[in-house]
């Protein structure tokens, strides 16, 4: 950065920090009693849950309707969905729990329509469709993403690599060379949040706002897919233009076109793994697997069979799959055991 941009950063830099704690004070209240911050009070089930986020009509309830067996009214009147319709989607043994939610308009997160409980109903799930309308304009999908980014939801993006801990000492440390902002706008704004005790190790080349995001701390880094609906009625080229954007699925609800690849797509990127359980003297049950996140272990294979199963555990088994080094005699195996996906697994308890 030249002499100029580092103190257009430095000043920016600043503004944006006070900016985003007013915001941030606006949207979660300390008190718990407003509405900002409380979505629609639907219990989570399944292994995982995806939310649909979108404008009026894009479609959502069709997807909803054609992807579960849970009916969702669809019309062609805007705002015909008024509350969170939760469905089922059965994929590869796994339950995956799919929200249809009211639509959203511009200034959502500003409390416009029932914006504010459909985004907060976002920040609960584990994967978010961006449910576009393949007949309209580009625009619509950057005014998606700015009200989702207003009120604290980064998609695509990981968490910034920003250690922060109070202290009763402060002190800075950066393990990599800051090219997008420097220490001292980091330092004025820690002591604008008056923020003089406390620990900050940086270690990664992180912007102003990403520094921003992690102090305030409540910023929810979801992965999407940029789902376009209503294929059916475009061209052929403009169809082909979309399915090559990065992250983005082109499908027909009403056609049923390409709703396989989608839900296909959405188990990728949800990164399940299916643990396939065995008892002593069985064979292993492939009917009802286990589903769990990516890097999950042999105690939350235990939780997810009966909670009293960690507390009891003597030692487990992988018979086969592709965390045994030992394939096709049995590794013995401890809590901590990172398993992989169609592992087979006992376990042994006290
Ligand atoms: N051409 C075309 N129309 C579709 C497709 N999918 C849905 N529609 C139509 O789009 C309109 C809106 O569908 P809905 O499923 O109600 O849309 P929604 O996003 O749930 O709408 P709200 O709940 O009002 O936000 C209906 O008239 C559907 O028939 C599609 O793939 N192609
Ligand atoms: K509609
Ligand atoms: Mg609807």
């Amino acid at each position: 950065m030249g002499i100029v941009e580092k103190a257009t950063e430095y000043h920016l830099g600043l503004l944006k920090a006070k900016l985003a704690r007013y915001r941030a004070q606006l949207l979660e209240p300390a008190s718990k009693s407003g509405p900002a911050g409380v979505g629609f009070d639907v219990q989570k089930s399944g292994d995982a849950r995806v939310a649909l986020i979108g404008f009026p009509s894009v479609g959502k309830s069709t997807l909803l309707s054609k992807a579960t067996h849970t009916a969702s009214e669809t019309a062609a009147y805007e705002f015909t969905t008024l509350t969170a319709i939760p469905g089922v989607i059965e994929y590869q043994g796994a339950r995956i729990q799919l929200l249809d939610l009211p639509g959203i308009v511009e200034g959502a997160s500003q409390g416009r329509g029932r914006g504010r409980q459909v985004v907060a109903t976002a920040k609960t799930a584990d994967l978010i469709l961006v449910m576009l309308d393949a007949t309209k304009s580009e625009e619509q999908r950057r005014l998606l993403e700015l009200e989702l980014d207003a009120v604290g939801i980064r998609l695509n993006k990981r968490k910034p690599d920003v250690v922060f801990k109070r202290r009763t000492t402060g002190g800075l440390n950066t393990t990599v060379k800051l090219t997008k902002t420097d220490e001292k706008t980091i330092r004025t704004i820690l002591a604008s949040y008056k923020l003089h005790n406390c620990d900050v190790m940086i270690r990664e080349d992180i912007t102003t706002d990403e520094f921003i995001d992690v102090l305030i701390g409540t910023r929810k880094y979801i992965p999407c897919l940029y789902v376009y609906n209503k294929i059916d009625a475009i061209s052929l080229e403009q169809v082909d233009k979309l399915a090559r954007t990065e992250n983005t699925v082109v499908i027909s609800c009403e056609m049923d076109l390409n709703l396989d690849y989608l839900i296909d797509r959405i188990w990728d990127n949800l990164g399940l793994v299916k643990i396939y359980t065995k008892k002593r003297g069985a064979r292993p049950d492939l009917s009802d697997p286990v589903c769990l996140r990516k890097g999950a272990t042999i105690e939350d294979v235990c939780i997810g069979i009966h909670k009293s199963l960690a507390a009891n555990f003597r030692y487990g088994l992988v018979w086969w799959g592709r965390s045994s080094k030992f394939s096709p005699h049995a590794q013995k195996v401890s809590l901590n055991h990172q398993v992989q996906d169609e592992d087979v697994v006992s376990i042994f308890t006290k």
